[in-house]
């Protein structure tokens, strides 16, 4: 017989109407859950609908989640529609398919690997700055997402995306319009509906698909195997027995590795260009760094140890925009956390937005100061104060691949430009998937000569 176990639920308001919770989570989600912790404290409740939802707005909490009960937990529900678009890849998959996956893609995220991307990377940084001129206006959001997906789509699939890259940025922007509706009570029911935007997302969907199946031919023709991400994949569906990947798994790894490459890294690196234009002193660090470290000529893989300052703006933007603002869960069993008990099928947020701004673990949380973020403890509990990647077993495979992109990226393109805002341009957050800037963001290119210091 199985224990009964009560449920103590954390506190949390009662909605006004019905749907009350649903509308102001859909208006301002973080506006919403940061008065939930003020008023409730680290560890609350509310409900939309049928649906039990606890915020863990502490570091202590998170690692429950993140790593000591990890297990108890599973992707679940919010991710749901994600998993219409992506299938069963490494994001939406769970278990023990998540850890054959894992096991499976993780070497192409070895250190001896990441190396060999950086030449693509830059080549594609390059292919973009061809085309931009002194005093030109730039949308450095679309510019940043084009660059990201032509860099996702030649360093790890080893395929030239250039002439798809305009269709795939729209067929991705359509299909993630629809995952607005991700907190619905009955979101996954509506995909079976024949709704105008489920037919939207349907059509988008199959041509992702096509570009992508035509990617994976295209390498495969080569006959090649370079190593690459969509080589291990290929040789991994070659093999026989069980350790062998199905064609629909290779499919749905490589959707899910090219969708969540390219738009949090190119969400992260458009608030970095914003951050650069707002703070005088740390751009001219950055510039400073860049003079002495590349002389003028573009960087390799060798200056990446060298380029420490680079590497805390990019640190230090992840921190106030973390693109992944919100990580969902859902429980999978009783769970107890911080003296509150809550039963399968509970859905819990942890936000990295709301604990990098929180002043209890950051000393003026909403300065950008990158030295500051270089002198952050590294201990244990810092861990969970600082991860806009996640942590535990389900955080970011393509972390590394993001650090030497984002590094790579602001090295190329502020040795050679410096990006000022249109004048009275609009910055607001957009918390749509990942943290966009809501009115995209327009700046003004100027040239710039490095200045030949140091030896
Ligand atoms: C600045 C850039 C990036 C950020 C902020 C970021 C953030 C994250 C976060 C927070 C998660 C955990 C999501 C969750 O638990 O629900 C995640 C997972 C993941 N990311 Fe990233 N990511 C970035 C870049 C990349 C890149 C470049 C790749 C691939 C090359 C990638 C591939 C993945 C995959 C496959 C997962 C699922 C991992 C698993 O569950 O085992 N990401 N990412």
């Amino acid at each position: 017989m199985s224990t009964v176990l009560t449920s103590r639920l954390p506190p949390g308001p009662k909605p006004r109407y019905p749907l009350a919770h649903l509308f102001a989570f859909r208006k301002d989600s973080i506006g919403f859950l940061k008065n939930l912790a003020e008023q409730y404290g680290d560890i609350a409740h509310f409900t939309i609908g049928p649906l039990r939802i606890v915020l863990l707005n502490h570091p202590d909490y998170i690692r429950e989640v993140l790593t000591t009960q990890q297990s108890a937990f599973i992707k679940g529900r919010p991710l749901q529609m994600v998993r219409s678009l992506l299938g069963e890849g490494l994001l939406t998959s769970e278990g023990e398919v998540h850890k054959k996956q894992s096991r499976l893609i993780q070497p192409a995220f070895h250190r001896n690997m990441l190396d060999g991307y950086a030449p693509g990377i830059v080549r594609n940084i390059q292919h973009t700055l061809a085309d931009w001129r002194d005093g030109q206006l730039v949308e450095m959001k679309e510019a940043m997402t084009e660059m990201s997906i032509a860099i996702a789509g030649s360093a790890l699939f080893g395929v030239d995306v250039h002439q798809s890259v305009p269709e795939i940025n729209r067929a991705l922007e359509t299909a993630t319009g629809l995952f607005g509706r991700i907190p619905l009570p009955f979101a996954e029911h509506l995909l079976k509906l024949p709704l105008p935007g489920t037919r939207r997302f349907l059509s988008a969907k199959a041509r992702l698909d096509h570009i992508l199946r035509k990617m994976i031919a295209e390498r495969e023709k080569g006959n090649n195997d370079n190593g690459d991400l969509v080589s291990l994949l290929l040789r991994a569906s070659r093999e026989t027995g069980d350790e062998g990947m199905s064609r629909q798994q290779v499919r749905d790894e490589a959707i899910t590795l090219f969708l969540t490459a390219f738009d949090t890294t190119s969400t992260a690196l458009t608030w970095t260009w914003y951050l650069l234009s707002q703070h005088a002193g740390a751009e001219a660090a950055l510039h400073r760094e860049l003079d002495t470290v590349l002389q003028g000529r573009l960087p390799v893989a060798a200056d990446l140890p060298n380029l420490k300052y680079t590497r805390m703006v990019f640190g230090e933007s992840l921190r106030l925009y973390p693109p992944s603002y919100l990580v969902p869960r859902q429980a999978a069993q009783w769970v107890t956390i911080g003296g509150y008990s809550f039963p399968a099928g509970t859905i819990v947020l942890i936000s990295p937005y709301l604990i990098h701004h929180d002043a209890r673990f950051r000393a003026n949380p909403e300065t950008f100061d990158p030295v500051a973020w270089g002198q952050h403890a590294q201990g244990q509990r810092a861990k969970y104060e600082y991860f806009p990647f996640s942590r535990g077993p389900r955080s970011c495979i393509g972390e590394p691949f993001a650090w030497m992109q984002g590094v790579l990226v602001l090295a190329t393109i502020a040795s050679q430009w410096r990006l000022r805002m249109m004048p009275g341009h609009p910055v607001a957050l957009q918390p749509l998937i990942n943290l966009r800037p809501r009115y995209g963001m327009k700046m003004i290119l100027e040239k710039r000569q490095p200045s030949h210091v140091g030896g």
